[in-house]
């Protein structure tokens, strides 16, 4: 049998530290990653002031004064329902055509390792790269409220002293042979809607109940829920819309009832019910008159809302000529052969924290003719695409990191 790569073995070592939600062991992964960096001879600090640690990495360029480029992955990763995988999903399980199945294996431990072996060969090769690069490996992208990752690290100096002039963050699997990148993504609201009503006994009309305000409201927003997943799969879809383009809404929580622990009590009208939302808006939408929907639909007497996920700032990093990363970015792909298609990221990185302070980032996995299966059962990557990943991240990394000023 052929011998592995060494960096698919450090990849696969990798996926074994569990850093699954809810409890990820970010000590685990901070300590491997300093110890790989020591291996290397790459410059690293473990930064503690967010609360969890974030692994740094620096490769001091020859002019330092020149923003620097940031290559930024998270280290957490979603949990796996164990019953519906056909390998252990910590394991770093690799088959007979060299797919690994493990949690992580495409969101995104991947581009963390394919990172970290990019310092490595620019270390190793004594490669002078004109601005500061940095690697910055953080917790808590994958979780909301109470995240201490970017969201958090972005506000510090610390963040600030490494005068980030490009972020190249995670992307999404391609399963053609072209490679997407999102130059923006859609901003995450999640709204939580609570209705209150009259009480009484089950065998009686009783109206205006907390549970008919609700189910109007509801019924109003997957009306507009209709609508958005029309106007995505009318047209071409060739020239049509991407997941992207449109506003997705799910009603992912829903809560009424007397719950007695092991039963309900089905002859009691409740005074309160509850739906939660998970809504997803392009840049392209306005925020505010998005806003001023959601208090319309709202807007009956007994019901109010909350947000558990809001922002009111949703950036994009604009792909024209003007803007010299994109070029340099474009053209080193065209340089190793590998075709671009830029698209929104339906869901959420944390790339939006670093638009936001209105610096651009990319969004790019090396990852083609692959199924995307982030947060899915068996998730797998192939071991080759990994490492042809490594190479495409040579191709445009130091172009990028000797970009003229
Ligand atoms: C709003 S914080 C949650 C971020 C999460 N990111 C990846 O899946 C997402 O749901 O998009
Ligand atoms: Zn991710
Ligand atoms: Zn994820």
């Amino acid at each position: 049998m052929q011998q592995e790569d060494s960096s698919v073995t450090v990849f696969r070592k990798f996926l074994q530290i569990r850093t699954d939600h809810p409890n990820p062991d970010y000590e685990a992964s901070a300590q491997f990653l300093m110890q790989k960096a020591n291996e290397y001879g790459i410059d690293a600090e473990v930064y503690r002031e967010t609360g969890t640690p974030i692994v740094i990495m620096k490769i001091t360029g020859t002019d330092p004064s020149l923003p620097s480029l940031l290559l930024n992955s998270h280290v957490d990763v979603v949990p796996a329902v164990l019953e519906s995988w056909n390998y252990e999903p910590f394991s770093g399980y690799k088959d007979e055509k060299g797919n690994i199945y493990s949690r992580g294996t495409q969101d995104m431990k991947c581009v963390c390792m394919q990172f970290l072996e990019v310092a490595h060969r620019i270390v190793q090769s004594k490669l002078k790269l004109k601005r500061n690069l940095y690697l910055t490996f953080v917790p808590d992208e994958e979780i909301g409220a109470g995240s201490k990752g970017m969201e958090v690290f972005v506000t510090h100096d610390k963040f600030r002293q490494l005068n980030v002039g490009l972020c190249i963050d995670e992307g999404l699997a391609s399963p053609t042979e072209e490679f997407t990148v999102f130059y923006g993504e859609r901003a995450p609201w999640w709204v939580h809607i609570t209705a209150v009503g009259n009480a009484g006994h089950g065998s009686r009309f009783i109206e205006n109940t907390a549970v008919e305000k609700l189910m109007r409201t509801i019924n109003k927003m997957l009306e507009f829920r209709q609508q958005q997943f029309d106007s995505l799969h009318k047209g071409h879809h060739e020239c049509g819309k991407k997941l992207g383009d449109v506003t997705t809404l799910n009603l992912t929580v829903l809560k009424a009832g007397i719950n007695n622990g092991d039963n309900y009590s089905y002859n009691v009208v409740p005074t309160q019910a509850e739906a939660g939302f998970d809504i997803r808006i392009p840049p392209t939408v306005n925020l505010d008159e998005f806003l001023k929907q959601i208090k319309e639909w709202t807007a009956e007497e007994g019901l109010s809302f909350t947000f558990a996920n809001y922002t009111e700032k949703n950036e994009m990093t604009h792909l024209n000529n003007d803007n010299k990363w994109w070029s340099t970015f474009k053209s080193s792909c065209e340089k190793i052969g590998i075709k671009l298609v830029p698209e929104i990221f339906p869901a959420a990185t944390d790339s939006r924290f670093i638009r936001n302070l209105g610096i651009p980032a990319f969004g790019f996995s090396p990852i083609n003719n692959t199924p995307i299966l982030l947060h899915d059962h068996n998730e797998f990557l192939n071991e080759n695409t990994f490492i042809r990943g490594i190479d495409i991240y040579m191709g445009i990394i130091p172009s990028l990191a000797n970009m003229e000023p």
